[in-house]
């Protein structure tokens, strides 16, 4: 039964033929890419001339004859396609991190009249980190409102509240919030909306523009596929550019880099958003990554992904009832992400033994296996033997095994 209903919405999948622009391993399902993208196999022969030919060969010519110095502008427009940001508001280098603490201190500094900096207690570590540190360089309260609490307590504290700093996506359970709706609830108390994109670029249509958001980042490494360390993005609405007050005023952001004047001047537009000399190789595989999406409406992705995440739910209701599961993911659709989380008493060794079966998810502690499912290369196929796989484990025993339970470094 559901093997048949695999089978059939795998036949009816209109992304289906997209999973051959990526390189996948035989006997693995891949259900990790929000947390680390499979390789696109446009990049391989991409990164082979950057190395050779571009590096080797071209030296320093590249920067112009390359491209190499267009690259962050370049490479942001066509990613500011897949988050509905027009061109010329996307750069693209350096760290989610480092962009985080720039664009947010950033933002914070142009409302100086507020004192609060509102932010997601469920939010990604190094999210809460930046902004208590923000908050501390310019002596801002931060306070944490779980993002479904957020939009009341803007409006009580309205006219206070410098930025509202929140991810659509909630990285543990995939839990999805209405950015529209928040960002308008930021704008109604006079904050500014800062979005971390991390979970959401590549898998969901976010409209930048439409919403009015103000400033977003992501990276590039988890539905964009950009590889290890990729390079990350910020995004900053074209209102905000000329008041843009960049903290890292790199000499790539300057309106001459080559002028080597000794005093800051910024650039125009989203080029003031630079910082200074990327990770080219990086950036390169990055933008030969998005050719995967080239011909893909981002609302074709959100489809199949809802299918996806929907078909595992069920499976795992038929397959794994009353084996120490709950369902952590929401199953109303509009309030789901890209990602299902399960929690098991036992998450960490029962993640270990199905990755050892070739089923590579990730766990969140204590409790949450992690499937995240990239509509460009998961198939339902995929889901089914996914959960079949985890109830042999778990009724199996495999988990059991002393080499499970020691949890590694990263997880
Ligand atoms: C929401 C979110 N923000 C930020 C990061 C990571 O930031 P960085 O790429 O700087 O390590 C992640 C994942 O690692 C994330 O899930
Ligand atoms: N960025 C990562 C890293 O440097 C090491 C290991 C994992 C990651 C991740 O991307 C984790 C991911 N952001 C998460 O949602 O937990």
């Amino acid at each position: 039964m559901l093997t048949e209903r695999a089978a059939a919405l795998d036949a009816a999948d209109p992304l289906a033929h997209i999973r051959d622009r990526f390189l996948l391993p035989d006997g693995v399902v891949y259900l990790d890419g929000n947390s680390l993208g499979a390789l696109p196999a446009a990049v391989p022969a991409v990164v082979e001339d950057a190395v050779h030919r571009q590096w080797g060969t071209d030296l320093i010519r590249s920067w112009n004859g390359n491209g190499w110095w267009e690259a962050p502008l370049r490479t942001g427009d066509t990613l500011g396609r897949l988050i509905g940001a027009a061109p010329g508001q996307t750069v693209v280098g350096d760290s989610t991190s480092v962009q985080l603490f720039n664009t947010l201190l950033a933002a914070a500094r142009m409302r100086p009249g507020a004192r609060l900096l509102l932010t997601d207690p469920d939010h990604f570590p190094t999210d809460q980190y930046i902004a208590d540190s923000v908050g501390r360089l310019l002596g801002l309260d931060v306070r944490r409102v779980p993002a479904r609490e957020a939009a009341a307590v803007l409006a009580a504290e309205a006219g206070n509240v410098a930025v509202a700093a929140y991810a659509p996506v909630d990285y543990r359970t995939g839990e999805l919030y209405d950015m529209a709706a928040l960002t308008a609830a930021a704008h109604a108390a006079g904050a500014l909306m800062h979005w971390d994109l991390c979970h959401a670029a590549g898998s969901l249509p976010v409209e930048l523009d439409a919403i009015e958001a103000d400033f977003a980042v992501g990276c590039g490494y988890k539905y964009l596929s950009g590889g290890p360390g990729a390079p990350a993005f910020a995004y900053v609405a074209r209102r905000h550019q000329a008041g843009f007050d960049h903290p890292l005023t790199g000499w790539h952001g300057h309106t001459e880099p080559f002028a080597m004047s000794g005093t800051y001047a910024p650039g125009d537009g989203i080029s003031r958003a630079r910082i200074s000399t990327p990770p080219l190789l990086s950036m390169l595989a990055l933008e030969a990554a998005l050719t995967a999406f080239d011909g893909v409406e981002m609302t074709a992705v959100r489809a199949k992904n809802l299918s996806l995440t929907g078909f595992f739910q069920d499976c795992a209701d038929t397959l794994l009832d009353g084996l120490g599961f709950t369902m952590a993911t929401p199953r109303d659709p509009e309030r789901r992400g890209s990602q299902v989380a399960l929690r098991h008493a036992e998450a960490y060794p029962l993640v270990a033994a199905l990755t050892a079966r070739g089923v590579i998810g990730d766990m969140r502690a204590p409790d949450l296996l992690r499937f995240g499912f990239n509509a460009l290369y998961v198939t339902h196929a995929d889901v089914l033997h996914a959960v079949q796989e985890l109830h042999a484990v778990v009724t199996g025993g495999a988990h059991l095994a002393p080499a499970f339970q020691q949890r590694p470094t990263v997880t």
